[in-house]
């Protein structure tokens, strides 16, 4: 069961393990909302990769403070903007998530590729090893949500990293549930390159919500 809230999600009652999640609808992304991602991600490069003499800076930054002075007005509370729920998009959309793309989606686990970019940039080309734990939480997300299980949160996280994770390269994340004990789901992930050559891999716990846990 389920009830209409003000701002159209629907919070839902204990029956539905959802915990305090509210049930969000879909939000699809219009026609140029991917083409608007992709130069936002464009502009994140850039500001990482580039040094800009002063007096040409300061006309990009105002220019930066009005595009987001445009933005302002169309806010929306969390679950309807079209930013993470767009799956046929890369990171479903969202500036957060990387840009890749979920290329297989169902109960045996999810697959998803694509590049780490200069925006995720560590040190020597190679990413930063802060960045893959969020490849590897959001396909975690991800795998749960696919395999059928209820909502759940992140319990631990476990990273190997077996060798350099490179820039601009193409790559595989494979993501599959292990086992289910009640509550909670224990999941791993690899990622490759595309020779099979393993550059990290990792496990983690997640949790399914009891009613009224946010
Ligand atoms: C197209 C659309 C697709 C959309 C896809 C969506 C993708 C989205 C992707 C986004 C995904 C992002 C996801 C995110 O990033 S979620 C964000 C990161 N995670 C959090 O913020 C979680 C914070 N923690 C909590 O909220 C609570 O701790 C929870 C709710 C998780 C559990 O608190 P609760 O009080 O309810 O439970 P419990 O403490 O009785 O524990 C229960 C059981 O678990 C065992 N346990 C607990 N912790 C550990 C541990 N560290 N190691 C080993 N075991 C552990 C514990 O022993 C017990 O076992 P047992 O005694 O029953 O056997």
């Amino acid at each position: 069961m389920s009830e209409q809230t003000a701002d159209g999600t629907e919070s839902v009652t204990d029956g539905e393990k959802r915990g305090g999640f509210p049930r969000f609808r879909h939000t699809p992304a219009g026609p140029d909302f991917g083409r608007f991602v992709e130069a936002m991600r464009r502009l994140q490069d850039l500001a990482v990769s580039t040094n800009v003499p002063d007096d040409v800076l300061a006309d990009i930054a105002t220019q930066a403070e009005e595009l987001a002075d445009r933005l302002t007005p169309y806010e929306v509370p969390e679950g309807k903007s079209p930013a993470g729920s767009n799956i046929q998009l890369p990171g479903r959309g969202s500036l957060l998530m990387l840009p890749w793309m979920v290329e297989k989606f169902d109960t045996e686990g999810v697959r998803s590729t694509g590049v780490f970019r200069r925006y995720h940039l560590g040190g020597n080309g190679a990413a930063h090893g802060g960045v893959l734990p969020l490849l590897f939480d959001d396909v975690f997300g991800m795998t749960v949500h696919a395999g059928g299980r209820p909502i759940s949160r992140t319990g631990y996280l476990h990273i190997n990293y077996r060798a350099i994770t490179p820039l601009n390269t193409q790559l595989v994340i494979e993501g599959k549930v292990d086992r289910v004990e009640g509550r909670k789901t224990f999941v791993s992930a690899r990622l490759t390159d595309l020779d099979g050559k393993l550059l990290a891999d990792g496990e983690a716990l997640m949790i399914e919500l009891l009613p009224g846990q946010p």
